[in-house]
This record gives C-alpha cells, structure tokens and sequence, in this order.
C-alpha cells in the first residue's frame, strides 16, 4: 500500500483526489497540507509541509506556486518522491525542480490527463509537416474563473511540444495589444480566456493558406488530472532521483 501526502488537500483538485484514493485499494492518504483547515478529512492535515511529521512513500501536490518551494525542500530532505501538479511556476522555480530531481525522484506535469498526454505527442508530426509549410501555430486555452495563472500550464507545454518539433524556433506571444505589427512567421500565440467553471480545454491551431486544421482538448471534470496523479504516484513511489513526466506512466 502506497502512503501518500495530499499537499493542498483541501482545494479543488486536493478533494477530487482524496475522494478517487478513498476507492483505491493500492494507495491511501496518510496526511494533508493545506492552508485553509476549515474542512473535516478523515486524515491529519497540516497547515504547512515543514509541520508534517507523518511518514509517507509520496507528496501530491496541487496547491500554489508559492508553496512549491516548500514541498521541494522538504520532498528532498526527507527523500520523498514528489508528484508535482502546480502550475505557474518562475523560471527560477523551474530552475530548483530540476536541480532537486538529482536528489530526489519528481514528475512534474502541467496537465495529468491520458488526452493532453497524447496529444503532446500527436502535435509534434502534425508541427513537422505544417510549421515547414508555413501554417500559422495558434494556441486558445479556457479555464474556470478561480484560476490564478495563465496562461495555463498546459498550453505552454503544448506550445513547448510543437516548438521542439520545429528546433525551437517560435518565439511564443501572449498579447498583441500594443502590437501595430504583423504576426511572426516564427511566432505561437498564445491566448487565454477565464469563465464560470470550465474546467479546462485547449485548442491548437494551424492556420494556412485557405485550410485550417485544429487540435482540441476538453476536460469535463477534474476527475481526468485525477486518476492521472493517482496513478503518477502509485508510479512514482520508491523510485530514484530523477525527472520523470506522465509519458513514463502513460505508455501509447
Ligand atoms: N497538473 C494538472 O493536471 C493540474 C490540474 C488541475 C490543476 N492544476 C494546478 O494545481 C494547482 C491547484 O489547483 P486547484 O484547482 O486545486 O486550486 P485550489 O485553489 O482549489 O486549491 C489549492 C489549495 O492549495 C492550498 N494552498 C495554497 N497555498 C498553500 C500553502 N502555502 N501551503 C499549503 N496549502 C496551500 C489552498 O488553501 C487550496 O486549498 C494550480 O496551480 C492548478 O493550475 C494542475
Ligand atoms: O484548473 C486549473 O487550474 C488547471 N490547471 C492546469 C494548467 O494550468 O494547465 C491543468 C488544467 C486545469
């Protein structure tokens, strides 16, 4: 039996996952960590991750980018594997992921859903054969509106998919509002709506010359990034340092 910490387990995503590992008789949550404490869970929750003294084979994060330090700090003192879900991270944070998965095993993910997965993979043929021909790569992604970063994680990930197809050439733009300019050839766009509670869809875009193909994700409920970080962490337990992401727990 997998021992798991759920960090920010009292947010959205934290109560999708508490109730999918209630089901789950091969992982259960030994404690929490959420800063808001005003929920009943049937495990001990903590207010921070420095105050948890619970031992466990995995953290589970889904919180804040503020947080994330703290998670790495103690995932890699107490040698614990970390499933890493948060996302708007700074390029220094990105930074200390990386240099924290040569102590400690972390899969870091933007989006934990079989469908983004696959289609990080199916985007990069189609960029190949479109981005050479000159199709226009555009990127629209919607979410609820709680959600504190954009754009999403996802759709950069996406964008860095097709971008690495295409040698890293696109230079990605997240607003032409005071652009008086033509788009790049080279360039992604990348544009992001808020609303109500879509839980979160993405389309990539290829524009060309009187043809326009689209690639679309839609995640009716978070139960999708669920089942994936359930299986991540099932996945990740009492594995060596290193980076690992969803393509290592999902084979296509
Ligand atoms: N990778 C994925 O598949 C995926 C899917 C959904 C959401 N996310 C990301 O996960 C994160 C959380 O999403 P959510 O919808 O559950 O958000 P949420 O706001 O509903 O929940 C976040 C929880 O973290 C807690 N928290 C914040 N700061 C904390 C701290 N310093 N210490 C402890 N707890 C803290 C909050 O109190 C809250 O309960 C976001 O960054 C979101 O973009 C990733
Ligand atoms: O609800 C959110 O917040 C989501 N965040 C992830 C992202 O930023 O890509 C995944 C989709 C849901």
């Amino acid at each position: 039996m997998v021992k798991a910490i759920m960090h920010g387990c009292n947010g959205k995503m934290g109560r999708v996952i508490t109730d999918l590992i209630k089901a789950d008789e091969n992982i259960e949550i030994v404690a929490g960590v959420d800063a808001y404490t005003a929920v009943p869970n049937d495990y001990p929750v903590f207010e921070k991750i420095a105050d948890c003294d619970v031992e466990a084979d995995v953290v589970i994060d889904f919180s804040n980018a503020s947080a994330v330090d703290g998670v790495l700090a103690y995932c890699t003192e107490k040698q614990v594997p970390v499933v890493l879900c948060t996302t708007g991270l700074s390029e220094a944070q990105l930074e200390e992921v990386k240099e924290s998965s040569k102590k400690v095993a972390i899969l870091k993910s933007a989006n934990m859903s079989v469908g983004i997965n696959l289609l990080l993979k199916l985007l990069q043929n189609a960029a190949k054969v479109l981005g050479p021909a000159g199709y226009d790569i555009e990127l629209v992604e919607r979410h609820h509106n709680q959600k504190l970063d954009a754009p999403s994680g996802t759709a950069i990930a996406l964008a860095d998919s097709v971008n690495e197809a295409l040698d890293n050439a696109y230079t990605y733009v997240y607003d032409r509002s005071q652009r008086r300019q033509k788009r790049d050839e080279k360039e992604i766009g990348i544009s992001a709506v808020r609303g109500g509670t879509i839980v979160g869809e993405h389309e990539v875009i290829f524009a060309g010359v009187d043809e326009v193909i689209e690639f679309r994700h839609t995640a009716y409920s978070r139960s999708v990034f669920g089942k994936g970080a359930v299986e991540a962490a099932k996945f990740l337990a009492g594995l060596p340092a290193g980076m690992y992401d969803m393509g290592d727990v999902i084979q296509f």
